[in-house]
């Protein structure tokens, strides 16, 4: 792994102090700079609607479909921003609410949140990959199953 590649990448227009990050592993995920309470709204992603046919026939033969959420009424759904950007945890410290009629996702903290840690969701228990639970990285370096299952 070249030296740019665990460049942390400020995210400014945040009102949190949060960072992207990368890991061997788990590729980049979202931190925090700074302790956040219990119960904070840490983002709200718009999204791209997929229709299932257009996923079907296109979506999910990309990779695309290591980052669509399940969507009400068949369909799947990119979310924009750090929406696409946290890592599965089975024991999350965030979660998520879809906001159907405004084509959102809301993410707000499940507990207290320290300084240094990363922000993970969960993705429910059909996963596609083989998950690593921690990240650590270095310096120098509730809605079950969002994912689309496809293979
Ligand atoms: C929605 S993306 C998350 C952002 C991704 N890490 C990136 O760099 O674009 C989902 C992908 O992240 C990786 N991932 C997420 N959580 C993981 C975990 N706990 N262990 C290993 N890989 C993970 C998997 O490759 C998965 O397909």
């Amino acid at each position: 792994m070249s030296k740019e590649d665990n460049q942390s990448v400020p995210l400014d227009q945040h009102k949190l102090n949060l960072e992207l990050k990368s890991h061997p592993v788990r590729g980049r995920g979202v931190f925090t700079k700074e302790f956040i309470k219990r119960n904070t709204l840490v983002e709200i992603s718009p999204i791209l609607y997929f229709n299932p046919q257009e996923y079907e026939t296109h979506g999910k033969y990309t990779v695309l479909d290591q980052y669509t959420y399940c969507w009400p009424g068949g369909g799947y759904a990119l979310a924009l921003g750090l929406g696409s950007m946290f890592n599965h945890d089975s024991q999350p410290n965030v979660g998520f609410m879809r906001d159907v009629p405004n084509q959102l996702i809301r993410y707000t903290t499940l507990r207290d949140i320290e300084e240094g840690e990363e922000l993970c969701i969960s993705y429910g228990s059909h996963l596609w990959f083989e998950v690593q639970e921690e990240a650590v990285v270095s310096e120098d370096e509730h809605e079950p199953f969002p994912f689309s299952t496809s293979p």
